[in-house]
């Protein structure tokens, strides 16, 4: 079975150096080589018209791959100034050798051992930052912090070296130092855990992920907590299903939604349920409402609460494989009580979204009585209510690590790099989506989408990370055809049927 990709710790990125090192027949200059081919590559694809490449080198191995991506661009025309950062007075070795080759050919240098030494301002072209890498074990700050600073203010693009310089690759958020605001960020192997919080996003900018060909024994064996979602490991994921599949097999999800003046978030998650895979699907309702819903969504089952306009009371869950709850139920009293007789009775796979966790932050009591396994799909301040405050990004996401552990679920933190906790301590992020669908009502049909995979019998693991991941690639495609104002969320349902054809092909 296909393993998910992790995201390491930067400081194991040296081990993993020396591994792919002693186990392939590569030198460690040589691997330097290819990661600033990598680079050039990418480099030249995002900035076809750019002709003026500044690099920022330090003394490093970064600073090493700003001297080994300086050498290529020469060769291939473009004109290239090095400014060479004396952060330290030793370069390392492989440093040492690509700033030589590029001296040797006549590459344009300016030696910066002062902040004096560095004129940004009247530089053209754009910049690329390669003064610190995963090396970096402090905040930065000095005179080195004047040429971030410098660089900050100055309206050319930067692109930065697998890492801004001056971001810390875990925990940022005490960081005092000055760090460089990249436009993109091409980084090595994997994305750096501290990519994915939001206020880092303006160091960051938008990032990719190049595939040096490090070793995947090691890559493999080296312990990480934390993993990134990509499509070709769901895809090899997927069950298959049989010629001979009926619906009772597919499963027979509830899901339980909607309210007065609520119906719209019934009727969404019911349609990303629908489109995936679910065989049969009971949409419970408030009597009043039913109407609505039946002619939006012919395919659904309807069963009727004794409550005119919210949900009260389940009588009987015996024949579901899975019970979705949340979207658009509100927070009145008959609701919360329905909402603990259903924990009480129910220990099946089960999944909460939106007021259901709203209810269960305002009694601590009912978190309690959750079935094990089961699914939160809480956004940020639906984390907050049940969790309590969080200092900072990466103070949430061990709040998150913490909470599903406690109590033995599965959550999802909604967001633009959505990350899933699991009992084990595992984090999951996903790299699917775009902010297009920071719209009401995505969330409702990632709660059907999520629904109805685990009715189809998937391990809820998969189901949970696959309709977190397939929820974005849906509205990666809404947004090609209708950017990202135009798109609505009615579109991640429109485009999930081409998401699902596309995961399935890549198997
Ligand atoms: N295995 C890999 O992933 C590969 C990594 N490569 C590059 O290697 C980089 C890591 O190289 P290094 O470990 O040499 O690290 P850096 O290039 O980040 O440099 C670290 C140097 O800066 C010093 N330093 C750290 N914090 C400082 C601060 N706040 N102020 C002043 N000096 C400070 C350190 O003592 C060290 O001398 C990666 O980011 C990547 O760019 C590539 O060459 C290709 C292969
Ligand atoms: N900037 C973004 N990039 C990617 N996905 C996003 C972004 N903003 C929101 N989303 C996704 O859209 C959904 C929004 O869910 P939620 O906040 O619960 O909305 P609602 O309650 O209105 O349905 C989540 O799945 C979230 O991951
Ligand atoms: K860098």
């Amino acid at each position: 079975m296909k393993k998910y990709n992790k995201i390491f710790k930067t400081s194991d990125l040296k081990e993993i150096d020396r591994y792919t090192v002693e186990h392939e027949p590569i030198s460690s200059s040589l691997l330097m080589k290819r990661a600033a081919e990598a680079i050039a590559c990418r480099l030249l694809k995002i900035f076809p018209n750019n002709s003026i490449f500044n690099i920022v080198s330090g003394v490093g191995n970064n600073g090493g791959d700003g001297f080994a991506l300086a050498g290529i661009l020469l060769e291939k025309g473009y004109e290239v100034v090095v400014y060479h950062v004396w952060t330290g007075a030793c370069l390392s070795a492989d440093c040492k050798k690509y700033r030589e080759d590029y001296l040797a050919r006549s590459g344009s240098c300016v030696d910066v051992r002062e902040i004096s030494d560095f004129d940004a301002e009247s530089v053209e072209g754009i910049w690329i930052d390669a003064l610190f890498g995963a090396g970096l074990s402090r905040p930065v700050t000095g005179w080195c912090a004047g040429v971030i600073d410098r660089i900050n203010r100055s309206v050319l693009p930067v692109v930065a070296v697998d890492i801004p310089s001056g971001l810390l690759g875990e925990d940022n958020a005490k960081n005092t130092g000055s760090i460089m605001e990249a436009d993109y960020t091409l980084t090595f192997q994997f994305p750096k855990l501290s990519f994915m919080f939001p206020e880092n996003y303006r160091y960051v900018g938008d990032f990719e992920v190049l595939d040096i060909g490090l070793h995947p024994e090691i890559l493999r064996d080296l312990f990480s907590s934390y993993f990134y979602l990509t499509p070709d490991v769901l895809a090899a994921r997927l069950p298959k299903v049989g010629k001979f599949t009926h619906k009772g097999e597919m499963g027979h999800a509830l899901l339980i939604a909607g309210s007065y003046g609520m119906m719209g978030a019934a009727i969404l998650a019911a349609e990303g349920a629908l489109h995936s895979g679910v065989g049969l699907l009971t949409l419970h309702l408030p009597r009043s409402l039913k109407k609505i819903v039946h002619l939006a969504v012919p395919e659904v089952l309807i069963e009727e609460d004794v409550n005119e306009n919210c949900f009260s009371r389940i009588f009987d869950c015996s024949k579901y494989r899975v019970v979705g709850i949340g979207p658009g139920i509100g927070t009145s009293t008959e609701t919360a009580f329905g909402l603990e007789r259903l924990l009480k009775d129910w220990k099946g796979r089960m999944l909460l979204d939106a007021d259901a966790l709203n209810l269960l932050a305002a009694d601590a009591r009912l978190l309690k009585l959750l079935p094990e396994s089961a699914v939160l799909t809480p956004h940020p301040k639906e984390f907050e209510r049940l969790a309590g405050k969080s200092e900072n990004d990466f103070d949430r996401l061990n709040k998150l690590s913490i909470f599903a552990e406690k109590y033995n679920v599965y959550v999802v933190l909604k967001g633009a790099h959505s990350v899933v906790a699991t009992p084990e301590g595992k984090c999951y992020f996903n790299m699917s989506g775009n902010p297009g669908m920071a719209k009401g009502g995505a969330g409702d049909v990632l709660t059907g989408i999520i629904t109805g995979l685990l009715a189809s019998g998937m391990p809820v693991p998969d189901a949970v990370l696959t309709g977190v991941f397939v929820h974005g690639m849906a509205g990666d495609l809404a947004r090609e055809e209708m950017g990202v104002r135009g798109m609505k969320s009615g579109d991640i349902i429109a485009f999930l049927g081409k998401a699902w054809r596309k995961l399935e092909t890549l198997v």
